[in-house]
């Protein structure tokens, strides 16, 4: 719900002048109906004085229902905008553990589909605006007509409203399940596009991956949706049925109830007939509007760590300046970090970890798979809040308000990290000529450009994006760079230049880096070699010096 006022609140100048013009453009279409009805109703052939009234309503009319849709997509927009950058930067503000726990499929659903429903259900407020006030206004026309007519308006809206409720909330339901499927189906999309060579390859995994997958998932969309709709279609011509019901009951059952006179009897049906168009317009758009309900929940139901509302300018918050700085060390006390699984109550548990790093050192993480290297340098890094322990920098505790300043510490490339094309959030000012500086340091300056801080390609061999995701590192030029497994995608001789040359080279400018690697034969390089297993450091790490090979 705070999300529904959020949007509205930013958008609430135009949502009033679509409202305003709306109800102008009602009202006008009102006197309309007024006029024609007084020039029919004429006995004298004269020249009649109200065809000017008549062109002035028509053109207000027509200018304020302009104005009243301009507004409406501007509405729409609006919220296709505010609402991807809000969804954006809230999930960008989450947790890396809670986000590594969303589900991608539904994240993206969200971001694509229920945006531009929510948008789609908001652009439609003000039809509401327009239309509602054109109904109240025939309304109280009908009564000052003919009495009669109204109350037996209002008795027929009851038992439509009440069967027009039932099928709506059915129509709901299924449009629900409709949507909760379409998160499972983008989630085949991803394996779709993620995983092509291996569908490609291999026939009865393609066939198995339609059938039992994507088709299984779109014919429950397919149902569901037409189900839902189905509903929604049902409520409309109920709405319809008992609006003629009502029509055909005042002009051939109650003139014989009540004396209701052939002239106001006439105005009242063509009144009623009038509002006909501004009745279709609302009912036609409720089930957008249920739709956007429905978006607006799986919204707010992505996780309660991203779901709150702030203020409508949250996404233009300004960065604040790093406060945390590191000059002699970085102690660890008792971190851990626990995986709890759903088909494994004890999880795997990192730690307590104790580690002290130092400036200019080369310090290098090993073990066996799944030891626990990638979660202690997330820990480390305060990619994850430890659970237990403390962080200390220069002898300052890090709690939690100072993570994000103390993340701006370290710089990362991650074994599985993603490239980006452009060098994001450098100075511009000498970049490219660093860059190409770097690049010929990496031996990529015959295969890339850097030019405006962007890669001229980044369709390149594993090797070669990893050799560029180290320089965005090095440009980055922070007091501390992990890298996690950097080396496996080089060959012997460019691995050689990186543990022999550029490691050293970036310590001597200053630099602490941590290396996760498995290559023994350049264990030596390091300052230190921290070994784990099985989540803990294991007894016996000792200080290695340069040149000293550890095993
Ligand atoms: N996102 C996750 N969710 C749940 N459990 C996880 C997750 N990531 C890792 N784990 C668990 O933590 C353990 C340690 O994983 P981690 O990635 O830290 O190991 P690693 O030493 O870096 O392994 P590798 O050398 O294979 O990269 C794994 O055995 C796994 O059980």
């Amino acid at each position: 719900m705070n999300l529904l006022l959020f949007l509205l609140r930013a958008s609430k100048g135009v949502i009033a002048l679509s409202l305003a013009a709306g109800l102008v453009s009602g009202l006008s279409g009102v006197g309309l109906i007024a006029l024609i009805h007084a020039e029919l109703g004429r006995t004298s052939a004269s020249p009649s004085r109200l065809g000017l009234a008549f062109a002035g309503l028509c053109l207000v009319a027509a200018l304020a229902r302009v104005i009243a849709q301009a507004s409406m997509v501007r509405i729409g927009q609006e919220t296709v905008f505010k609402l991807c950058l809000h969804i954006c930067r809230k999930i960008l503000s989450a947790p890396l553990r809670r986000f590594e726990e969303l589900d991608s499929g539904a994240l993206v659903a969200v971001l694509t589909e229920d945006v531009l429903t929510v948008a789609n259900g908001l652009a439609g407020v003000p039809l509401l605006g327009i239309n509602l006030p054109i109904v109240l206004a025939c309304l109280v026309y009908v009564g000052w007509l003919s009495p009669p007519v109204l109350v037996c308006g209002l008795l027929f809206t009851v038992p439509a409203i009440a069967v027009n409720t039932y099928l709506m909330s059915n129509g709901v339901r299924q449009l629900t399940r409709a949507r909760t499927e379409q998160d499972v189906l983008v989630g085949h999309f991803r394996s779709l596009i993620d995983g092509f060579r291996e569908l490609k390859l291999h026939r009865a995994r393609r066939e198995s991956f339609l059938d039992d997958c994507l088709r299984a998932s779109t014919a429950t969309v397919r149902d569901r949706n037409s189900a839902g709709l189905t509903f929604y279609a049902l409520a409309a011509s109920w709405g319809q049925l008992a609006f003629f019901g009502f029509i055909g009951f005042v002009l051939f059952v109650l003139p014989s109830v009540v004396d209701v006179g052939r002239q106001a009897l006439a105005g009242a049906t063509l009144v009623v007939l009038f509002i006909m168009s501004p009745l279709d317009v609302v009912l036609a758009w409720v089930p957008i509007l249920g739709r956007a309900g429905i978006s607006l929940r799986r919204i707010q139901a992505l996780d309660p760590s991203i779901q709150t509302c702030d203020s409508p300018d949250d996404a233009s918050a300004p960065t604040r300046s790093n406060r945390v700085e590191f000059r002699s060390a970085i102690e660890l006390s008792g971190v851990k970090h626990i995986y709890r699984h759903a088909n494994d109550p004890e999880g795997f548990a990192l730690g307590p970890i104790d580690l002290t790093l130092r400036p200019e050192e080369i310090v290098f993480l090993v073990g066996g798979n799944g030891s626990g290297k990638t979660t202690l340098v997330k820990l480390i890094s305060g990619l994850y809040a430890s659970e237990e322990g403390t962080i200390r920098v220069d002898g300052r505790t890090v709690n939690a308000d100072d993570l994000e300043d103390y993340r701006q510490l370290f710089t990362a490339v991650f074994a599985d990290g993603h490239l980006f094309k452009t060098l994001l959030g450098l100075a511009p000012d000498d970049l490219d000529d660093r860059a190409a500086r770097e690049l010929a340091r990496l031996e990529m300056d015959e295969h890339v450009r850097v030019e405006r801080g962007t890669f001229s390609t980044t369709d390149l061999s594993q090797g070669q994006r990893k050799r560029l995701a180290l320089l965005g590192a090095l440009l980055e030029n922070r007091p501390i760079c992990i890298l996690d497994e950097w080396a496996s995608h080089q060959d012997p001789h460019f691995k050689k230049t990186f543990y022999l040359e550029i490691l050293p080279e970036w310590r001597a400018r200053g630099k602490t880096l941590i290396v996760i690697s498995h290559d023994e034969d350049y264990f030596h390089v390091a300052d230190r070699v921290i070994h784990l297993d099985s989540g803990r450091i294991s007894a016996g790490e000792l200080d290695v010096a340069p040149g000293q090979t550890r095993r």
